[in-house]
């Protein structure tokens, strides 16, 4: 007879938490669209008016003998979502391979010269964004100019997006990012759990990926951390913004790289934007939410046509239509 009671309480408490579910969803769709809203003020225009370069001149940092698929899916990312020119930075095994999937790209087999920090400080003045990471390996060498290569675009000011390879280097040595606040680091599952394992020292609480998020962007001194994942977390240690853009449940390799090279373009779009198109909102924050959103509509839109068999090329393919659904309409 009390079974009555019991069950009814359970029932209440159960619409009670669907209901609060349902504010929270709601909520986080609202506050997912306002966001989009001032990603489409960043853009810049296309005129008549502009000369080659303006819109963007991103570097990817990245490329060695095992990994070629993945700086040349973040350089094509970067070009097909708006950049006018992509250079890639990488060994000289590699560069033959990455020119010949694109004539697009410009590629400078400098990564494993001895000179390779100034061969590529030479570039930076004229770069306006750096990507580092993608299919970089983990030869030390090779790690060791990557080194020299942050300090120098530290030094210069420039915005640098942080994926695959270079989040292991930032792991063993998270000085080189501390406190930078043009950095924004992109990690998977397991990237996020060593890169927290290295600066919190704790193990990862799995049950709050929003706070998780929040507290290894507080700790390297509000660097901008984008865990990647059913829900992308983002946050710069203050604020925290999740996408739950509808994507797909293809997980191919690659679509990680895709979000680094786009994510390349939309940081410098959003700090050159200024404030006035921000309103306020955290360049850096803006920036990922645009990339985040964009690669899971290009996920989706693939997804329909190809299903089980779609792969990054395909997804690249969509990166236009996906562009101007999201932000163009
Ligand atoms: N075509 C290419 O050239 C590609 C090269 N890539 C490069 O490959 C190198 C290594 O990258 P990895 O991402 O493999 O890094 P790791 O070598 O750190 O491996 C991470 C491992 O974790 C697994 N993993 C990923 N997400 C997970 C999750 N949510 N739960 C549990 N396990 C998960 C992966 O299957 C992988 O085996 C990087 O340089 C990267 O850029 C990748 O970007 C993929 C495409
Ligand atoms: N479970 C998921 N459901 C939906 N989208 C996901 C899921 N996991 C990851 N993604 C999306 O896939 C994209 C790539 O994330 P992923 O975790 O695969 O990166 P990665 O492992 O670095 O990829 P890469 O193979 O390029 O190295 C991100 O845009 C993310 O939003
Ligand atoms: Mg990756």
């Amino acid at each position: 007879m009390a079974v009555g009671p019991a069950w009814a309480a359970a029932g209440a408490c159960r619409r009670v938490l669907q209901r609060a579910f349902s504010l929270h969803k709601a909520h986080s769709v609202k506050n997912m669209e306002t966001t989009l809203q001032l990603v489409r003020n960043i853009i810049p225009p296309l005129t008549s008016k502009k000369h080659k370069g303006q819109d963007g001149r991103i570097g990817i940092v990245g490329g060695c003998q095992e990994y070629t698929g993945a700086p040349y899916f973040a350089a094509i990312s970067a070009l097909k979502v708006g950049a006018d020119l992509s250079h890639v930075f990488c060994t000289q095994e590699a560069a033959p391979v990455i020119k010949s999937y694109s004539p697009e790209l410009i590629v400078h087999p400098v990564l494993d010269r001895p000179s390779a920090v100034p061969n590529v400080e030479e570039w930076l003045p004229r770069l306006h964004a750096l990507v580092v990471g993608p299919g970089l390996g983990r030869d030390d060498t090779l790690l060791e100019n990557v080194k020299g290569i942050l300090e120098a675009s530290k030094a210069r000011d420039i915005p640098i997006v942080i994926d695959a390879d270079g989040l292991w280097l930032v792991a063993q040595h998270p000085a080189l990012i501390q406190g930078y606040r043009k950095a924004v680091l992109t990690p998977n599952h397991v990237e996020f759990s060593r890169l927290s394992e290295a600066v919190l020292r704790d193990p990862v609480d799995g049950s709050d990926h929003r706070e998780a998020v929040r507290r290894l962007s507080q700790a390297l001194g509000n660097v901008t951390v984008v865990q990647k994942g059913e829900r992308d977390v983002i946050s710069d240690g203050e604020q925290v913004l999740e996408c739950a853009q509808e994507g797909s449940s293809r997980r191919c390799g690659g679509q990680g790289d895709l979000l680094s090279g786009a994510l390349g373009v939309l940081v410098h779009w959003a700090l050159h934007a200024g404030p006035e198109k921000t309103n306020g909102s955290s360049p850096l924050l803006l920036a990922a939410m645009g990339a985040c959103s964009l690669v899971r509509q290009c996920s989706r839109q693939a997804f329909q046509k190809h299903g089980r068999s779609t792969t990054t090329t395909d997804m690249i393919a969509e990166v236009g239509p996906a562009f101007r659904i999201l932000f163009e309409t």
